[in-house]
């Protein structure tokens, strides 16, 4: 039996589009054939015309409803799940605005503007039985997914360290207006929540994900640099250096392993976008190395490095897992809910709850040594508010 979801939309701006594009693609062309997704309604909070334009734009199959306000999208008894694709500075407000109307959610990243925002959906969400993701799309590409499997079966040992950088070599003078939410204090904007959030992803995914739920333990020791950007006062680079306090279940006691995680505006992982500078992200294992190669957010291609003492270069393996069909890839998280909401689980195991929380965490420690602060309505925990 083919599990259907139906979508709500909420926005329509560049990543809304993006996800509704994919989501319409057929899922065969990607070797999917238990799910498939209706969008049922899209929302825009500034006009119901925004919301058409949108629709006739992307060619949405009729029916689709089109609302002027999210409230409205909300309410929609036809709407299943809700995409919630506004600033991060909005999605504490707006998720809640979705799970208080009984709609299971799917939220942006970055998931919210502190851990203490997205404690408080997690509650919510546990309290009312619905489900809830953020939308890091990169966790359930199939290359994600084949590395973690690599880790979890030792095929370069024990990994002591992962460097990961996401860093778009943009001037943000010329890239954007002071206005626009990349740089936009009052959108809760900036490198870090924006872009980091993909470097924190990698090293999440391998130095905490990979170990069994009852042995992943928040980092030991976050320390970072922060640098602003002046015309703003969000930061436009961010460099961690983060300890977690084990590896493997068969690490020796009281050893330790790390990450630098990295993420900037003015400079780039790929300068030529041609992957001359090399990786993306390297972990680095007892045994060897995984490099992932691409963007951080959606990489497509990985090689394994193993030790070798005659360092045969045969044995260095180059393995490329492109996106079908020229998409974007966002498809595959949205396959995620479905299959969670078919499933009656509240949260996906790939990017659990506490996962997403310990990320923010990390990210409201940076934020504070780094001492970027955002405006208190959107640090705030109080629902509703309006922004
Ligand atoms: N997964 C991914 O690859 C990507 C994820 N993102 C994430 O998606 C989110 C949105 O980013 P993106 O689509 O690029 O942003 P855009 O600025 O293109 O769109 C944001 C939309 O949010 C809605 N919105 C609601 N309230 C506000 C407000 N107060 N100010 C501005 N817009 C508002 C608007 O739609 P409307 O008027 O219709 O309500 C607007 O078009 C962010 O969380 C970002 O991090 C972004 C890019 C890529
Ligand atoms: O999530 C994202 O991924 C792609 C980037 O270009 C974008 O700024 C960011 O929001």
């Amino acid at each position: 039996m083919v599990f259907n979801l139906r979508w709500g939309i909420l926005a329509t701006g560049g990543i809304a589009e993006t996800f509704v594009k994919d989501l319409l693609r057929d899922p065969a062309e990607r070797g999917v054939t238990d799910v498939t997704h209706t969008v049922a309604a899209v929302a825009s909070s500034s006009s119901k015309s925004s919301a058409d334009s949108f629709v006739q734009r992307l060619q949405v199959p009729e029916p689709c409803a089109t609302y002027g306000s999210y409230a409205e999208a909300v309410n929609d008894a036809s709407v299943q799940a809700v995409y919630v694709a506004s600033p991060h500075s909005h999605h504490f407000q707006h998720t809640m605005l979705a799970l208080e109307a009984g709609k299971h959610v799917l939220c942006e990243k970055a998931f919210t503007v502190n851990a203490a925002q997205a404690k408080i959906l997690c509650e919510t969400a546990r309290k009312k039985g619905l489900f809830l993701m953020e939308a890091v799309w990169t966790r359930y590409f199939p290359l994600s997914i084949e590395v973690r499997r690599l880790v979890q079966t030792g095929a370069i040992g024990e990994v002591l360290r992962v460097i990961s950088d996401l860093s778009i070599g943009d001037e943000p003078e010329t890239a954007w207006s002071a206005d626009h939410r990349m740089v936009n204090k009052d959108l809760a904007g900036g490198a870090l929540l924006d872009l980091g959030v993909y470097a924190l992803t990698w090293v999440f995914q391998i130095l905490y994900h990979t170990l069994p739920p009852s042995q992943r333990k928040a980092p030991s020791q976050i320390t970072s640099h922060m640098s602003k950007y002046p015309k703003t006062g969000v930061d436009e680079e961010a460099t961690m250096i983060i300890t977690f306090p084990t590896t493997t279940p068969s690490a020796l006691p009281n050893r330790t392993s790390h990450a630098v995680a990295m993420t900037a505006f003015r400079v780039s992982t790929d300068p030529d976008n041609r992957g001359s500078a090399g990786p993306s992200v390297q972990i680095q294992g007892t045994k060897g190395h995984i490099q992932i190669f691409g963007p951080a957010f959606c990489p497509e291609k990985y090689r394994v490095v193993p030790c070798s003492e005659s360092g045969d270069p045969a044995t260095i393996q180059d393995v490329h897992m492109p996106i079908p069909g020229g998409a974007r890839g966002m498809f595959w998280e949205a396959d995620e809910v479905a299959r969670c909401l078919r499933d009656g689980k509240l949260e996906s195991e790939t990017l659990p709850w506490d996962e997403s929380i310990t990320i923010m965490e990390v990210m409201d420690k940076v934020r504070e040594q780094g001492g970027l602060t955002y405006p208190e309505s959107i640090e705030s925990t109080s629902y509703p508010l309006a922004l």
